[in-house]
């Protein structure tokens, strides 16, 4: 993927030469993206319940203490860091909460309404949504595949969260996962969007704009 580029290198064309250099280094970041992803992938250890309870307690406190009303949360894939107690915690106290569809890639996530006992549907990936209408959140969880503690942040690659973000480039956005995903770096790409803060079970990480 990275190698066709190289070839381009013998252009004298100074003009060419700058593309090249962009275009390099978007695929390299994206090459080390792809190992950094598979590697944390393959060693993701599923949370510990006490890890769980932490995770979801500090978010509880965080989200109560904010002016949030719509929630966007996150029904778990396997191996994830499970909400659906968050979830239910934020609905009892008032909250409404919204849960992503996930579209065919390149479209932002949309977010759709849950409570509980609604009807989930299977979408993309794994994913589950509701059967419920739209809404538009006024605060979104970030699941996180890895994570440094510059606001770095890796997901599964489909830009998903990304395109969602900049769509809602105002709102709180609060990463969230084991201290195990920390890598030193995540190598930044030109359309990773900012997290405001990161949730631990050991600590919160927060990322002044
Ligand atoms: N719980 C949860 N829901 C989420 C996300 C997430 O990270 N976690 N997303 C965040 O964007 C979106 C879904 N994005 C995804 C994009 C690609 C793959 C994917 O390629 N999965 C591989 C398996 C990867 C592996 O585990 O090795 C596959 O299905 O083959 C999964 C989710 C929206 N919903
Ligand atoms: N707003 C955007 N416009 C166009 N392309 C985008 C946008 N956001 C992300 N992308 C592209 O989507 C692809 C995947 O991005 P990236 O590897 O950063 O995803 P990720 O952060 O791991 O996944 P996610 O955001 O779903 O958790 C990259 O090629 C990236 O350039």
């Amino acid at each position: 993927m990275v190698a066709p580029l190289l070839h381009f290198s013998s252009q004298p064309n100074p003009t060419r030469t700058s593309f090249r250099e962009t275009a390099l280094a978007h695929s390299e970041i994206e090459a080390r993206k792809a190992v950094l992803r598979r590697s944390l992938l393959l060693n993701r250890i599923t949370p510990l319940p006490s890890t769980n309870r932490r995770i979801v307690t500090t978010l509880t406190t965080l989200i109560y203490r904010s002016q949030a009303r719509n929630v966007a949360c996150v029904w778990p894939l396997p191996g994830e860091v499970d909400l659906r107690p968050l979830c239910r915690a934020l609905w009892r106290l008032g909250r409404q909460i919204c849960l992503p569809e996930t579209p065919p890639r390149g479209q932002p996530l949309r977010f759709r309404r849950w409570h509980p006992g609604v009807s989930l549907r299977k979408g993309l990936f794994g994913t589950v949504y509701p059967a419920a209408p739209l809404c538009r959140p006024d605060l979104i969880l970030v699941p996180v595949v890895g994570f440094d503690r510059c606001g770095g942040r890796l997901g599964y690659g489909g830009g998903y969260y990304d395109r969602t973000l900049a769509r809602y480039r105002d709102l709180p956005a609060i990463g969230y996962a084991q201290a195990s995903q920390e890598v030193t770096a995540v190598p930044a790409g030109r359309h990773d969007q900012p997290l405001s803060c990161l949730v631990t079970e050991r600590e919160v990480l927060h990322f002044p704009s």
